[in-house]
């Protein structure tokens, strides 16, 4: 007879076929008991410590945006025009800000194999020591903008690294209860992140020499020491031990994340409960890339749904303000766009608590097309109030000026456009994904989607400048554009799988029903689902039932 956590923490039976029949039936874990929230508070303390691989990455976008427009920046890395002055021209700016996002797009697919071979702890540390080289050579640049450059490319590599590992790491030590809660904890520590980047800038931009942008960047070292010794701290992902046979330390894990003593019976369980999921994934096997193409049910469908929506989440336009909010708002005559950033910055950190409710209580698919249908109406008001007044009539930076006032209606407007990003396509759509494929083919899926995303941030925040310099505020259609064709797109391509085990996400995709009616779907029984469904991506083509 084998042993469970209970609320209380003392140890109720658990029937041992249960572990038997999870071997057959992935989800029958969900069936155990929910502990109340005092229980989770030590695993989510650890979970924090995780997440803040999040603000790493927030604070780089936070701060890149506001050097590009410092003084001392623009001398050392930029070019002298004509009438003697330096400039950072288009080439530079785009390299220098998108460079970053290919890092990220490398590092987290060949370099996350650290946290798999090493442990997620190793993973994590190793990557901060890559990206402490990354500050160190953007730091000592002089005035090669290439050495800057290349800085950021390695630190790139190594953000894409934490951006992979931290979330799987949170998912593998959280409770399945708290598990959505908690891996949304990353992309909220983005926006914390973002937040105090902005901030930090903001604060150093006073000063007229190089302490203007090495100020944040040595900020960075605190974040990397933050990081590994949260690192030194935290149990090892109990999963990645079990994987490895190191069952006792496993144990130990697990004992120190649920504050429970190593000999507790219940600490027995758990291991067995992760034993038989890792069984329960060998059973399945490891998917060939091909199955992303031919699997079934109907898997090339879900793949494509992931990389569109994850290029559709950059193309809402979110960088264009994140990147280049500093510029652009210093375009329309506002005498402090360093502030406006900061504004930005709060109502993004902010709204995605709102996301956290809002995608369990509205469901992902009324979250998402909400979040497109509020974000197209503001980028037209922007737009509109963007080309038509500012851009033609012309502007100037004297108090006062009706001019002002429109890009003071341009601010308002782009907090209600974050907000709503931040509360619905932020979070969300990396809850979709993460509930629609199964175990399987779940991370190479998952890696491709978000290779998407690190491709559209790279191309965005490359081509701004370029196409701002060309038309102008105009550019804002481009993405008004793309917003009403995510609408479209969620509206007859994506399902709702809010409260679905993964297993019933695959009944659903089989079921064949249309993507805008699954959100009154009900999916059958498990006894049903076992004997009819369960397992169907599996069996060769012809064996569907
Ligand atoms: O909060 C905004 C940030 O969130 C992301 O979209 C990632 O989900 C980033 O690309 C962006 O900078």
């Amino acid at each position: 007879m084998s042993q469970e956590f209970n609320n209380s923490g003392a140890q109720t039976p658990v029937d041992a076929s249960i572990l038997e029949k999870d071997k057959e039936q992935p989800e029958h874990l969900a069936a155990l008991p929910e502990k109340s929230f005092k229980d989770y508070i030590v695993i989510s303390i650890f979970c924090f410590f995780v997440a803040f691989g999040g603000f790493v990455f927030g604070f780089d976008t936070g701060t890149i945006s506001g050097f590009v427009n410092m003084s001392d920046f623009v001398q050392r890395f930029g070019q002298l025009n004509a009438a003697g002055n330096y400039y950072l021209s288009n080439v530079r700016v785009g390299l220098m800000i998108s460079i970053f996002n290919v890092g990220c797009a490398v590092g987290g697919i060949f370099l996350c194999k650290v946290g798999d071979m090493y442990g997620r702890r190793v993973g994590l540390m190793f990557s901060m020591v890559i990206y402490v080289v990354g500050i160190i050579i953007q730091i000592s640049s002089q005035r090669a903008w290439y050495q800057f450059f290349i800085g950021r490319l390695i630190a790139g590599l190594a953000v894409g690294t934490v951006s992979v590992i931290s979330p799987l790491f949170i998912s593998e030590v959280a409770p399945k209860q708290v598990r959505g809660t908690l891996v949304v904890c990353f992309q909220l520590c983005i926006t914390l992140g973002i937040f105090l980047g902005y901030c930090t800038t903001y604060g150093t931009k006073r000063y007229t020499d190089s302490r203007q942008w090495r100020i944040p960047l040595g900020l960075c070292f605190a974040w990397a020491i933050i990081l590994v010794v949260g690192m030194l701290s935290m149990p090892e992902s109990p999963r990645y031990l079990v994987e490895k046979n190191k069952i006792d330390e496993a144990r130990k894990s697990i004992a120190r994340s649920n504050k429970v003593s190593e000999d507790d019976p219940a600490v027995n369980t758990e291991v067995q409960l992760i034993q038989a999921g890792i069984d329960r994934e060998a059973l399945a096997g490891n998917a060939s890339w091909k199955e992303l193409i031919t699997g079934k049910p109907k898997i090339f469908r879900r793949v494509i749904m992931g990389i569109m929506l994850q290029s559709l989440q950059q193309l809402t336009g979110d960088n264009y303000f994140f990147y280049y909010g500093t510029t652009i708002f210093q375009a329309v005559g506002l005498r402090d766009s360093f502030q406006t950033s900061i504004i930005l910055g709060i109502v993004n950190f902010a709204s995605t608590f709102a996301g956290i409710w809002a995608i369990e209580k509205l469901g992902r698919r009324l979250c998402l097309l909400t979040g497109s249908a509020a974000m197209f109406v503001c980028f037209i008001i922007y737009s509109l109030i963007g080309s038509q007044h500012l851009y033609k009539n012309g502007y100037s930076n004297e108090p006062g000026n009706t001019y002002e006032a429109s890009g003071k209606a341009m601010i308002f407007i782009t907090c209600l456009y974050i907000f709503f990003f931040a509360s619905t396509w932020a979070g969300g759509v990396y809850c979709i994904i993460s509930e629609s494929y199964p175990l399987r083919i779940r991370s190479k899926a998952m890696s491709v989607a978000t290779a998407a995303n690190w491709m559209w941030g790279f191309l965005i925040s490359f081509f701004t400048p370029f196409i701002t310099s060309a038309i102008h505020f105009y550019y804002g259609f481009v993405f008004t554009g793309c917003l009403l064709f995510s609408f479209f797109y969620v509206y007859f391509f994506v399902s709702e799988t809010k409260g679905l085990s993964l297993e019933e996400v695959d009944v659903l995709y089989a079921s064949g029903v249309a993507p805008w009616k699954s959100d009154k779907w009900v999916p059958p029984s498990v006894d049903e689902m076992a004997h009819t469904y369960a397992f169907q991506e599996n069996k060769p083509e012809g064996e569907h039932v």
